[in-house]
């Protein structure tokens, strides 16, 4: 059986289906169609077609470090290509198995309390609106939920924040303008506490100053959010652009130096054709991607699934 029949057979299964390939269809367009001509011109593997997989996954942002990995997979297991139905069929069998080779953590929930998850990354790449998006999800599954809005510095995210919380009837614990966003975070968590809340979603500032100031800043966030919950944060998410590709990755190394991230939620895929971010990320970054941003309303934050993201960068539903 085609490797991409199986991973299919996961994908139609899946209640996201439709948000993925709406939402990765620019990447497919640029990633997959392209793969797709080259396997059906395929006659053999040569520098020639290697070289031309090596420019469709940089022109997909996989980034340099990581295609040289994954061409030099798909050169040494050269000879398992007969087993595959196509050559398209063994490259993403390829990137199915360089994503998957590292086993996940699963997302870390407090079970003696609420589960305090900092959302954390720079302004603009989708802390708040994401924010807003888990409630929902969380919510949805049962879950009581509330969130923090400790960004005291953009009077804008409070805001913001705040209107989302109404609308998803939530409870929205804030400070006043340009108090410390600890004290806020502090607040929230004996909210928390208090109200047998299960998620406590913290929505934090996310200026990017030098690195020892940030890390002093999230340092001091967990260390009072420790006082209240002795176990928080449970889990730190890295809010991150797609759109700014390789970039984004350099301003994420100085996150993750500054603190314990445990997670990446990736924003905007459905705005850019740089879908192979992913990749890069995963191999470079080292952390499992928890969720995707495929659009702007609250619905369109969607779990991250392997078989979903490779479906919808390469064939879709097509046949
Ligand atoms: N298309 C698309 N737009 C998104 C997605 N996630 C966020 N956005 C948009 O990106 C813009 C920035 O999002 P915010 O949530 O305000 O970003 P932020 O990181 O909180 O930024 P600050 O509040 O400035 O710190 C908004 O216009 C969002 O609607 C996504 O997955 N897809």
């Amino acid at each position: 059986m085609a490797f991409f029949q199986k991973i299919k057979e996961a994908f139609v299964k899946s209640n996201d289906k439709d948000k993925y390939l709406s939402g990765l269809n620019r990447s497919k367009k640029s990633f997959g169609d392209r793969i797709r001509v080259l396997s059906n011109n395929f006659h053999g593997i040569d520098d020639e077609l290697l070289e031309e997989i090596m420019v469709i996954l940089l022109e997909s942002d996989v980034g340099i470090h990581t295609a040289q990995k994954i061409v030099d997979a798909f050169e040494q297991r050269g000879k398992e290509i007969k087993n595959y139905d196509s050559m398209e069929d063994y490259l993403i069998s390829i990137l199915y198995d360089f994503y998957d080779e590292q086993n996940d953590e699963p997302i870390q929930f407090n079970s003696d309390g609420p589960t305090i998850i900092f959302m954390v990354g720079v302004n603009g790449s989708g802390k708040t609106t994401t924010s807003a998006k888990l409630i929902k999800n969380y919510k949805e599954e049962g879950k009581k939920v509330a969130v923090v809005a400790a960004d005291t510095f953009r009077a804008g995210a409070v805001d913001q924040i705040e209107v989302w919380a109404n609308r998803l009837d939530v409870a929205c614990i804030k400070g006043k303008p340009n108090q410390d966003p600890s004290s806020v975070i502090m607040d929230g968590c004996k909210y928390a506490m208090e109200n047998q809340i299960d998620i406590l979603i913290c929505d934090t500032a996310g200026r990017l100053q030098n690195k020892t100031n940030l890390m002093k800043e999230l340092t001091k966030m967990s260390r009072v959010a420790q006082k209240v919950i002795p176990s928080a944060p449970h889990e730190v998410w890295l809010v991150m652009d797609a759109t700014t590709g390789q970039n984004g990755i350099s301003q994420a190394q100085l996150f993750l130096e500054a603190t314990n991230v445990t997670g990446i939620v990736l924003t905007k895929m459905d705005g850019t054709a740089k879908g192979g971010v992913v990749l890069a990320i995963r191999d470079l970054l080292h952390l499992p991607v928890r969720f995707l941003g495929l659009g702007e309303k609250p619905e369109d934050l969607k779990p991250f699934d392997i078989n979903a993201y490779l479906m919808g960068i390469t064939k879709g539903l097509e046949e």
